[in-house]
C-alpha cells in the first residue's frame, strides 16, 4: 500500500478568521494521527484541506494514495434501501469482498432499510462500510465515532489499527479520545492564530 500526507506550514482562514497558522505534518504508512481541539477550532477545516475540498490560506500538502473521506455527509441514495444504495457503489469502487464490511459493521440487518430511516449511528456505520469497500490507503476521518455505541466504536478503532497494521494512514479528528495504534496527536490549539 503507497500512502503518505506531507503538510506544510498550513494556514487555514474561515471568512474573516485566520483558524490556524504554522501546521505541519507528515504521515507515513503506518501512521494515526489524531487532531484534537474544541468545538469550532477547525478540525473539519483541516481535514477538507487535508483532502483537497478546501484550499489553504497558506502552505502546502502533498498526496500519494487514494484518499477516503468521512465526515456527517453519507453519499449513499437516500431513496434506496441499504443493501442496494451500497452495491452502487461496490461495483464502482471494484470492492472484491463487500460482506466483510457488513459483518464488521454489524450492518446485514439493515440492508432492506431505506436510507433515509437509518439511525444516526447505523448512518455512521453505512458510511464507514462505504469507506472500507473503497480500499483507500489514506483514510480522513471527521468525527468518525459520532453517533456510535461503544461496542462500534470498539470495533471501528480495531478497523483503524488493522487499516494502519496494513501500511494505510488514518488522520482521525475527533473532540473525543480514540484508540489509535501510534501516538501521533496534533492539538490544534497550539497553532490557534
Ligand atoms: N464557510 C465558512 N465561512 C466562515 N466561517 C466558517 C465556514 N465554515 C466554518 N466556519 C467557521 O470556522 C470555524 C471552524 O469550523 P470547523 O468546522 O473547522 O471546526 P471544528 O473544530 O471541526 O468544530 P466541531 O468540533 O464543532 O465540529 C468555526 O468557527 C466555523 O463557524
Amino acid at each position: 500500500m503507497t500512502a503518505r500526507l506531507t503538510a506544510k506550514d498550513l494556514a487555514c482562514r474561515r471568512g474573516e478568521r485566520l483558524l490556524f497558522r504554522g501546521l505541519s505534518l507528515d504521515c507515513m504508512p503506518g501512521d494515526a494521527l489524531h487532531v484534537a481541539g474544541a468545538n469550532g477550532i477547525g478540525k473539519s477545516s483541516l481535514i477538507r484541506i487535508l483532502a483537497g475540498l478546501l484550499r489553504p490560506f497558506a502552505g502546502e500538502i502533498e498526496r500519494e494514495g487514494a484518499i477516503g473521506l468521512v465526515d456527517e455527509r453519507l453519499a449513499l441514495d437516500e431513496a434506496l434501501p441499504l443493501g442496494k444504495a451500497l452495491a452502487f457503489w461496490e461495483s464502482l469502487d471494484g470492492c472484491r469482498d463487500p460482506g466483510r464490511a457488513l459483518e464488521l459493521l454489524q450492518l446485514r440487518e439493515l440492508m432492506d432499510v431505506p436510507v433515509r430511516y437509518l439511525s444516526t449511528g447505523q448512518r455512521k456505520r453505512a458510511a464507514l462500510a462505504r469507506l472500507l469497500n473503497r480500499g483507500c490507503p489514506v483514510w480522513l476521518l471527521d468525527e468518525p465515532l459520532n453517533g456510535l455505541d461503544r461496542q462500534a466504536q470498539a470495533a471501528f478503532e480495531a478497523l483503524v489499527a488493522q487499516h494502519c497494521q496494513g501500511g494505510g494512514i488514518a488522520v482521525v479528528a475527533s473532540h473525543q479520545d480514540f484508540a489509535l495504534p501510534s501516538p501521533l496527536r496534533i492539538d490544534l490549539a497550539e497553532y490557534a492564530a
